[in-house]
């Protein structure tokens, strides 16, 4: 898989260098490039943002690097993910559909978002996703574009060691949160790994972990049960 990421902060996702997403890149299974947005301005400031048509607060920025920066970036088959908060909620499942394709470019804009045309300009030539991490405001699309990389590319076959790993997580086996999980010393200050799992019972231990899961779910996450 390719991804592009443009942003004013490249420095941001200098994290990507290192842990499962670096080797990944290290090993040629990910493909990611991050792009300075401030390559594609014309004028000697590098100017990326101004004030917004109709007055209100903050900066808007502006669509004329943009368009330059996608119009090279972008190719036929690829998703254009744009980080914002009035996108659609960034789930498992979507990330399950991202992690199926060829080249995916995120657009992070800053300040009070990208001007609507350039989603208006590149959604008529292909595919174009706003997605939102959550119901809170961040200061841009980086914090975002991180976090659904990571949850894609740890999707992606060669990337996480233990492919079984996967299948027993929250929000991908049966759409419960995941159980508790211990390993040694057997008690750690006082507090004592529950008796099932050092009983060698593999199907007591399967059923109590699903108790666990159905206990955390209906106290964390009810919505998960449709209640
Ligand atoms: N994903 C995701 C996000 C983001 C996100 C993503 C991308 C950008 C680019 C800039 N910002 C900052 C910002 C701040 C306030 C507003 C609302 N204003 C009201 C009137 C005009 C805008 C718009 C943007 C961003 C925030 N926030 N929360 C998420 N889950």
């Amino acid at each position: 898989m390719r991804v592009d990421i443009v942003t004013i902060f490249p420095a941001f996702f200098d994290v990507l260098n290192v842990s499962l997403i670096g080797k990944a890149r290290d090993r040629g299974i990910l493909n990611l490039n991050v792009h300075d947005l401030r390559e594609w301005t014309q004028d000697r400031h590098h100017t990326v943002d101004d004030t917004p048509y109709g007055g209100g607060a903050g900066m808007v920025m502006k669509p004329e690097p943009w368009g330059e920066a996608l119009d090279s970036l972008l190719s036929p088959d690829a998703v254009l993910l744009v980080p914002s908060p009035a996108g659609e909620r960034f789930s498992q499942p979507l990330a399950r559909e991202l992690a199926g394709e060829d080249h995916l470019v995120f657009a992070c804009g800053r300040y009070e978002g990208i001007d609507q045309r350039v989603v208006d300009h590149f959604a008529a030539r292909g595919r174009v996703r706003l997605v939102s991490l959550g119901d809170y405001v961040l200061n841009g699309g980086e914090v975002a574009a991180m976090a659904i990389i990571e949850a894609v590319s740890r999707l992606i076959p060669g990337v996480v060691g233990n492919p079984m790993s996967l299948v027993e997580e929250s929000h991908e086996a049966d759409g419960l949160l995941e159980y508790p999980s211990y390993t040694k010393p057997a008690v750690w200050r006082d507090l004592h790994v529950p008796p099932v799992l050092l009983s060698g019972n593999h199907g007591a231990i399967a059923t109590w972990r699903h108790e666990q899961s159905m206990q955390r779910t209906v106290q964390n996450r009810p919505d998960l049960l449709g209640e």
